[in-house]
């Protein structure tokens, strides 16, 4: 097995004022992963595939852990073992195979219902024994429960571990859950859901994860923003005209159409993992690294955006999304939106904040695009070329570039617009970047919270969208048919220009080849 291809340093940052009691956790010892709703898309296609990943650099040992799978379902071991095989070994190089192997055997299946105590007190006897055949001093160990599982029984499923399943942490140990979005439907239930989780479970405790907190290019945000001298007097109002955050699928909702519906491309998307890059984009520099303090200023962030107005929204739903029979024929979910927020404090007065999400639209990506104002006074007469911008690349081929104008080469003194270019496939050749889940399950282990929603800053993502969400809900607002496979409804385009946005015609980047 290979040990860590990724270089990661153990966490310097768990302890904090949150974290109190929980600073001299064991970071070595018998492990226990709970993979709870295991039989699920997501636990087979993210959950398990990231575990092994982790198993395989070396990041998890067999000699300290082992992995159950807990669901309704009625399967044994080898079945849970067969369906999840064809995920972890995309690129079966022999030597991977044998790595697939080992791993599948630290899985172990328990099947249980979510609301009654029977299935829970045969996983925690699952557990312990599986502890005691470690050597594990009771309650020392540790115990990670990942939620696979719709929202709707969380609660139950916290009671339960409650009740049946913690480890002693007063000894040493920890027990910690991860929960997956979406948190809630609005400020209420989400406000609900965080009251009944917390009555069970400390902040410290519980892991809000936002995939895109994990993708390699959001985590470099920080780093670009403040350990680059270039940009620290540039990144604000006097200098930068717009920003735009976008995702488009080239895909629809696929098999996924009566989840989707209940939630729309705002709380699918919007709402989470964009807000979550826009806070990276525009925070303020952090007193320091340590998780509290990153997280106290996205907050602050969020709670500076002022209410959407409607005409800064633009609603779409694509041609055919209802012909999907988990969908309704009248659906009013929009699979498209473009909002414009507006952060109201002294950097960013002004800067339309531009965020973007769509499925089945022509391409799949996701960016940062910053616009910087035109250059005053310009002698070349190039302003029709373009503007500034930096762009941020989430996905796919990974890239940081930044559009310049530049002298045309030849004798004639024209203009061009080009760009520096940071192609990670062409710089970091052979490195392997890992997967958003791989990272955010490493952090859960190591205590790490930096990377995840703290509850404060879900409440103020949920103020900002509810208003607006609601008006979808009733129906007061409606959204624009588009073609699949368009760019989404022509009027979003519109809303961009009417921001200040100015596209340069005629520039494409392409990734750079090797
Ligand atoms: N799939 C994805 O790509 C992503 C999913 N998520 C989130 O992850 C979580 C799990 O998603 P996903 O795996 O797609 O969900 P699934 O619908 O596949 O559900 C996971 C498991 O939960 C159990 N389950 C399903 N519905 C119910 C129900 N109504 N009551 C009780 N148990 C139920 C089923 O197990 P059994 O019947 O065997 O108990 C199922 O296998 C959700 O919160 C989702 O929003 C987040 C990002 C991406
Ligand atoms: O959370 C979600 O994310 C995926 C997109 O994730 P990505 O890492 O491939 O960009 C999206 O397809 C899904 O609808 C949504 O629930």
């Amino acid at each position: 097995m290979a040990s860590g291809q990724w270089l990661m340093k153990k966490s310097s940052c768990g302890s904090d004022s949150f974290s109190k009691g929980y600073e001299n956790v064991p970071e070595t010892g018998c492990l226990s992963i709970i993979v709870l709703g295991a039989s699920g898309d997501l636990a087979k296609k993210k959950t398990f595939p990231a575990l092994f990943n982790l198993y395989r650099q070396g990041f998890l040992q067999s000699n300290e852990v082992h992995i159950f799978g807990y669901a309704r379902t009625k399967i044994s071991d080898e079945e849970l073992r067969k369906r999840i095989c064809g995920y972890l070994c995309k690129d079966a190089s022999p030597d991977h195979s044998e790595d697939v192997s080992k791993f599948l055997q630290l899985i172990k299946y328990v099947s249980g219902s979510y609301d009654t105590e029977k299935g829970f007190q045969q996983l925690d006897k699952e557990i312990s024994e599986h502890e005691l055949a470690k050597n594990s001093a009771e309650g020392s160990s540790r115990r990670l429960f990942y939620f696979a599982l719709p929202p709707s029984v969380y609660p139950t499923v916290c009671k339960m571990i409650k009740k049946c399943c913690m480890n002693k942490s007063d000894l040493g140990g920890w027990t910690r859950i991860v929960v997956e979005k979406p948190f809630g439907k609005d400020l209420e239930s989400s406000e609900r859901l965080s009251a009944q989780i917390g009555e069970l479970f400390k902040e410290p405790q519980i892991y809000r994860i936002d995939h895109y907190l994990g993708k390699e290019l959001v985590q470099n945000m920080l780093v670009v923003r403040f350990a680059n001298r270039l940009f620290l007097p540039l990144w604000n109002r006097d200098n930068i005209d717009n920003v735009q955050i976008v995702f488009r699928e080239d895909f629809g909702t696929e098999g996924r159409g009566g989840y989707f519906d209940e939630y729309g491309i705002i709380r699918d998307i919007i709402q989470n993992h964009l807000l979550q890059v826009l806070c990276l984009v525009a925070m303020e520099r952090p007193v320091s690294l340590k998780p509290e303090h990153i997280r106290d200023e996205k907050v602050k962030v969020l709670q500076s955006v002022l209410p959407i107005k409607d005409e800064d929204v633009v609603l779409g739903q694509y041609e055919g999304y209802r012909d999907d029979p988990t969908v309704p024929n009248n659906s009013n979910t929009p699979t498209f939106a473009t909002v414009i927020l507006h952060i109201h404090n002294e950097r960013w007065e002004g800067v339309p904040f531009i965020l973007k999400a769509g499925k089945a639209l022509s391409s799949r990506k996701a960016e940062i695009r910053v616009q910087f104002k035109d250059a005053p006074g310009d002698i070349f007469k190039c302003k029709k070329q373009g503007r500034n911008e930096i762009v941020i690349r989430l996905q796919p081929s990974e890239a940081i570039y930044m559009k310049l104008t530049v002298k045309q080469p030849g004798l004639e003194m024209a203009t061009a617009q080009s760009e520096l270019d940071l192609s990670y496939r062409q710089r970091y050749q052979g490195v392997t970047i890992p997967e958003a889940y791989e990272r955010l399950i490493l952090d859960t282990i190591r205590g790490d919270q930096q990377h995840f929603v703290r509850r404060d800053e879900l409440k103020a993502a949920w103020e900002i969208f509810t208003p607006l969400l609601h008006r979808i809900d009733s129906g007061e607002m409606k959204p624009i048919p588009y073609e699949p496979g368009s760019r989404g409804p022509a009027q979003a385009d519109e809303l961009l220009a009417k921001a200040g946005y100015v596209q340069t015609h005629g520039y494409i980047w392409i990734p750079p080849t090797l």
